[in-house]
């Protein structure tokens, strides 16, 4: 398998606050990774960090074989799409000039991903549904030619039934050889459709495993979530 990105030993944090230790991960081409934990666990500290946004404070992260030094920005012309927390569309642009905006963007190709945008095209991104404005933040984050999708809490706030698509559409993808490192609050729902998982409690890994080892330690997982706030709230 290709590995896309790795961290070694990667620390990271706000100031002198560390809010991830030591961290270890690796996400290869075709594999779905969910990095799972309780509120405050480390989740997007990590995703900020391995994606170029926030400064490592310690370790290394390694970017298509080579250690990264480049900006998110670079990194996406690279094939490093990161979708972040809540929708982020232009709620005054329709869903076609959403589509457009990436400079070398292929609205097309998102649009193979998600048909259901084809009949949305003119319309005001602002007036979609929840979970139509989830998809296009997704679709736009694929116009160009993917080889890694970051995202943190895709189906945040979403219908049951949107969640299962938009997760299905995920696995769908890596089958087709992309790379998936996803935050995911559905815990048994990400666990349909992952390959590994890593599980953050207080800025360090407690858990890496499989999916179907995950399962076999559900109940060791869901006590990390009880007993995962930070002490000081
Ligand atoms: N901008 C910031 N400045 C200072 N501390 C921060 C900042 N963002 C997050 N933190 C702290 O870093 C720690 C990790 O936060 P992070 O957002 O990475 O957790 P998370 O696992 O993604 O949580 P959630 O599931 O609630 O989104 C928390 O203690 C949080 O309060």
């Amino acid at each position: 398998m290709t590995e896309l990105l790795a961290c070694r030993d990667l620390t990271a944090g706000y100031g002198d606050a560390h809010a991830i230790r030591n961290v270890n991960i690796e996400v290869a081409a075709g594999e779905v990774v969910a990095l799972l934990g309780p509120n405050g666990a480390g989740k997007t500290t990590t995703l900020l960090s391995l994606t170029g946004v926030l400064p490592i404070a310690s370790g290394e992260v390694a970017w298509l074989g080579a250690p990264a030094s480049g900006s998110l920005h670079q990194r996406a012309r690279q094939g490093l799409a990161y979708v972040s927390e809540g929708r982020s569309v232009f709620q005054r642009l329709t869903v076609r000039q959403n589509l457009a905006i990436a400079r070398d963007g292929d609205a097309e190709r998102a649009i193979e991903v998600f048909p259901e945008l084809r009949k949305l095209l003119g319309r005001r991104a602002g007036l979609l549904s929840g979970g139509e404005q989830q998809m296009l933040t997704l679709a736009r984050a694929l116009t160009r030619p993917t080889r890694l999708l970051v995202a943190d809490e895709l189906s945040l706030g979403l219908a049951p039934r949107t969640v299962g698509r938009l997760l299905q559409t995920v696995r769908q993808m890596a089958d087709g050889g992309m790379g998936v490192l996803l935050v995911e609050q559905h815990v048994n729902r990400v666990l349909d459709i992952a390959d590994r998982v890593y599980v953050l409690r207080q800025g360090t890994i407690q858990f890496a495993g499989t999916a179907k080892e995950a399962r076999g330690r559900m109940h060791e997982i869901r006590g990390m979530y009880l007993s995962g706030a930070p002490s000081n709230g």
